[in-house]
């Protein structure tokens, strides 16, 4: 890995908000999952949730381009599961909705840990998701069509929540992505054939040092049938 692509990912994965974070109710479209996906890694959310109503989709591909690998997605069979998911990790669970009684988007503080729900393309979220979620919130429209596509109202609703960060300064301290966590970016953003190697030998990861090179044993790197000394010339 170059010394600037590490540093890259170190910046990225130092921005990351953990506490924030987006669940897609029964969205499907490829288009729209990788929309979404994308988003969320432009604002600096690195794990999604997805509840799937029929058969799971891969998220990612196409108009992704590539933010999938950054962006971690946890999959769901059901509305309720997520959701307590979320409210056990502490967050607000707010689900955007078009009801008279949903509040202004711009009138919640994102600053808290928070969860933004998005509804399906077509019949929007669900009876469960509203009465489960702590608000229900609404970006206001005052054209002739009723809605926003969803990918949309993601991003409107995300930068704001990114707005109110920046200015709280949550973007300026390094983020809670744990040491593994860390680790494991590092490695297979850095070394992604080697971690598909370790994957499919079924090898632990090895450490990544600060400089981005591969820490491992011996043993590691006889099992990865790879010269220690002639890779480290060709990594740096
Ligand atoms: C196309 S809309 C669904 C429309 C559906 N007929 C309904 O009434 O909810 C798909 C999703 O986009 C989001 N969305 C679209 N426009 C929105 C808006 N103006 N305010 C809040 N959320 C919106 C919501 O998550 C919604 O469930």
């Amino acid at each position: 890995m170059t010394p600037q692509r590490h540093q890259r990912i170190l910046d990225m994965l130092n921005k990351r908000q953990v506490d924030l974070t987006v669940c897609m109710e029964g969205v499907h479209k490829p288009h729209n999952l990788a929309a979404v996906v994308r988003t969320c890694d432009a604002i600096g959310i690195h794990d999604v949730h997805a509840v799937w109503k029929n058969e799971r989709m891969r998220v990612g591909g196409g108009s992704a381009v590539g933010s999938q690998n950054w962006v971690n997605v946890h999959h769901y069979d059901n509305t309720k599961d997520a959701i307590l998911r979320l409210k056990d990790k502490g967050m607000q669970v707010l689900v955007t909705n078009l009801s008279e009684t949903s509040v202004d988007y711009r009138e919640i503080d994102y600053t808290k840990p928070t969860a933004i729900i998005l509804g399906q393309e077509k019949f929007g979220a669900s009876e469960e998701a509203l009465a489960l979620a702590d608000q229900d919130i609404i970006i206001p429209m005052v054209g002739m069509v009723q809605s926003l596509n969803v990918s949309v109202a993601c991003a409107v609703t995300l930068y704001e929540a990114q707005r109110q960060r920046q200015l709280a300064g949550m973007y300026d301290t390094p983020s809670d992505v744990s040491a593994e966590e860390r680790n494991r970016v590092l490695f297979e953003g850095g070394h992604p054939i080697f971690a598909k190697a370790c994957l499919r030998k079924g090898l632990p990861y090895p450490d990544i040092d600060e400089d981005g090179h591969i820490v491992a044993s011996d043993d590691w790197w006889k099992k990865m049938q790879m010269n220690q000394e002639a890779w480290e010339d060709i990594d740096s």
